[in-house]
């Protein structure tokens, strides 16, 4: 038999989970599955040809099964720890126009919405993205993926949402569907349409135009094969969408077959958890200011609250109740919110703030960025493990210990050694530890 890759001599493999669970929830984010090496046995994993994991463990035992299989590359990992790729459940990677000079103003004191009303925020990127060209807004895109994959990404979310109008958003969608095509990295697509009310328009007015022309031409556009579209998302914000307008929208969404996955409760309470309930939404990302009704419901309905916490650490927001959260057995789980507000595209830095600032212990926010990630793309039953018939999405450490990854912050480039995507290596730190035969 020929496999794609062998990878050996590892301290631990961190399964995360191995009983094929969807979603971890309360106590059992604590508790995650290692393979532990011992006494010099090295442990590792197989990976047949089509990129998925054929078996972990022990090394001698595997080398003794998979004898008679030959392998395009070994990693030899060296007494290093083996990890799942992290998943990214919210970002937004395509945009052009530079808003550095927004950071000077949130540090003067100027609130998000203050930078908003003031012709900065998304607007400005609005502008941008509008009078940009497919391969103008394609180029930076695919750095920033390949920048993602460097910290050890292999699977993305990743919205429109800077167009807010018909051609805009559908160039956008178009983007993200042909980077989709040609680059390694994982990405379900979201449609953003109403990330902001345009420049112009009411919001009464940009909801009509959403439900009447947006959606139906990307569902138009998907019917035709042309562009893909996995989830609908809304910014249900006070002064943006409020809770009718964004219940109209996601429920056109949701008739187009768009998995529910939407902004709320970031700023102001806005009902959001408790809309999530009623619509049975994938997910809602933010919820810094949820109540108790929201949590709640959205336990009820297994709807996943996606914590940033890059945003709240860089607005100065309330932290989004993330103990409650558990405590209450709502699924959570972890987004970098790339974008031109908050950037940031490190899951390593975002576990991180994940465990100081939203006070997570390091088990569960690895779990927020693995399986539950994966979970609220609707994607947990191929990746965000490292289980037998996973896609074989990897990343290894320099360290022979996992918690490296959370404890060193900002050091990602020293402490990943390899990121593997389903089976090819597609970064190394250190090319003498691979053989290829
Ligand atoms: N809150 C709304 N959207 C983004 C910010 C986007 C922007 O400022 O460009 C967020 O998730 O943080
Ligand atoms: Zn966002």
């Amino acid at each position: 038999m020929a496999g794609l890759l062998r990878v050996r001599g590892a301290s631990q493999v961190v399964q995360v989970c191995r009983e094929g669970e969807k979603v971890l929830r309360g106590a059992s984010m604590k508790d995650i599955a290692v393979i532990q090496g011992e006494n010099g046995r090295g442990v590792g994993l197989v990976v047949d040809g089509n990129g998925l994991i054929a078996d972990l463990g022990f090394d001698d035992v595997l080398d003794a099964k998979y004898s008679d299989w030959s392998f395009k590359e070994t990693v030899l990992a060296n007494g290093s720890s083996v990890l799942p790729g992290f998943v990214d459940a919210h970002t937004h990677p395509v945009w052009v126009g530079d808003r550095v000079n927004e950071f000077a103003m949130k540090l003067a004191g100027a609130t998000y919405m203050d930078i908003h009303k003031s012709g900065g925020g998304i607007n400005f990127t609005v502008q941008c993205v509008r009078s940009a060209t497919h391969k103008e807004l394609y180029d930076p895109l695919v750095q920033r993926l390949w920048s993602m994959m460097r910290c050890g990404t292999t699977t993305v979310e990743a919205k429109s949402g800077y167009g807010l109008e018909t051609e805009s958003e559908v160039k956008m969608l178009e983007v993200l569907n042909n980077a989709r095509q040609e680059h390694p990295m994982d990405l379900s697509i979201t449609y953003c349409g109403a990330h902001a009310v345009p420049r112009g328009l009411s919001s009464d007015e940009a909801t009509l135009s959403i439900i009447e022309e947006q959606i139906p031409t990307i569902s138009d556009l998907s019917s035709k094969g042309q562009i893909h579209v996995d989830n609908i998302d809304v910014f249900c914000e006070k002064g943006v969408f409020d809770l009718e307008q964004s219940r109209r929208i996601l429920a056109a969404g949701k008739r187009e077959g768009w998995r529910i996955n939407f902004h709320g409760d970031e700023l102001h309470p806005m009902g959001s958890g408790e809309l999530a309930g009623e619509l049975e939404a994938a997910a809602v990302s933010h919820l810094e200011e949820i109540s108790d009704a929201g949590i709640a419901a959205m336990s009820q309905c297994g709807s996943i609250g996606v914590l940033l916490p890059t945003t709240a650490y860089m607005l100065r927001l309330r932290q989004p109740p993330a103990r409650k959260m558990i405590e209450k057995g709502m699924a959570i789980a972890l987004g970098s919110d790339f974008n031109p507000n908050a950037y940031c595209y490190s899951m390593p830095l975002v576990m991180h703030l994940a465990c100081v600032n939203l006070r997570l212990s390091m088990e569960e926010s690895l779990v927020a960025a693995t399986i539950n990630a994966a979970a609220a793309l609707g994607l947990s039953d191929v990746c965000g493990s490292i289980e037998v018939g996973k896609k074989a999405d990897l990343v290894i450490l320099s360290a022979p210990k996992w918690e490296n990854i959370i404890y060193q912050f900002g050091c990602h480039r020293d402490c990943i050694q390899h990121v593997i995507k389903e089976g090819n290596i597609v970064y190394s730190t250190k090319e003498e530890a691979i053989d290829v035969s």
